[in-house]
């Protein structure tokens, strides 16, 4: 897809790859902490990848043998994920923007056969968002319905300057909706996969990465 608003990591060969192949993998699946360790490393790769646009300041820092100049974050980002697949994604963010206040969205998919796909949001805490550099991270973007309406419920707490969506995994239905819904956003992806299918899973995906992370719901 050519659109310089969207990155995806696997399109270029690099560790991104290794990490996603773990996460689609079935026979990786029942190791729960390696299945968070690698949306956490996707999370760090793709704060690194967002990081390289940001804006930034000359500063001097002492060594112990010397001043010597060098580049730091104008100012940090907010990020911002949703509940509750979205805290590895987000976890590996935090740990290279260390210093960012955050933002948590409780919000879920309702699956139930033959009706429409509803997405419950009951939970929003968030920082100020007036003119910041806003990450949303959240590991699958199936049909976008999830990142949009989190997104806008976000709002409220004020017009960000600059948005980036972060996912491990999307698919072509979701990506299309959310770039319709939000022009503005420069989105960061691990894969674009193929499809979704009937159930509005993204294939070939990797399935529920909430119940994957952190079991299933009942
Ligand atoms: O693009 P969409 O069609 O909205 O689907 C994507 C959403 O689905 C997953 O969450 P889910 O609803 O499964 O909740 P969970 O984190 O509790 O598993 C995922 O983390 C997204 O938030
Ligand atoms: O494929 C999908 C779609 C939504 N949520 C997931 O966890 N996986
Ligand atoms: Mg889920």
């Amino acid at each position: 897809m050519e659109n310089k608003n969207v990155h995806i990591l696997t399109q270029t060969p690099s560790l991104a790859n290794h990490f996603v192949a773990e996460l689609r993998d079935v026979h990786v699946h029942g190791d729960s902490l390696r299945f968070r360790r690698n949306l956490e490393r996707l999370g760090e790769l793709l704060a690194y990848e967002i990081s390289k646009t940001l804006p930034y300041r000359e500063v001097t820092v002492t060594t112990p043998l010397a001043e010597t100049k060098t580049l730091l974050l104008a100012e940090q980002p907010v990020l911002a994920t949703i509940l509750r697949a979205g805290l590895p994604l987000y976890n590996g963010m935090l740990n290279y923007f260390d210093k960012a206040y955050s933002t948590f969205v409780g919000a879920y998919r309702v699956e139930e056969e033959h009706t429409a796909l509803q997405i419950n949001m009951e939970y929003l805490a968030s920082t100020d968002l007036h003119d910041k550099i806003l990450i949303l991270a959240d590991p699958m973007l199936a049909t976008g319905r999830s990142l949009v309406k989190s997104y806008k419920g976000m709002l409220r707490h004020g017009k960000p300057l600059q948005v980036h969506f972060a996912a491990a995994i999307a698919a072509p239905e979701g990506l299309a909706y959310v770039q319709e819904q939000v022009p503005e956003a420069h989105i960061w992806l691990g894969a674009l996969d193929d499809h979704l299918n009937e159930k509005a899973y993204i294939v070939p995906g990797l399935g529920d990465a909430g119940d994957l992370a952190f079991g299933p719901k009942v």
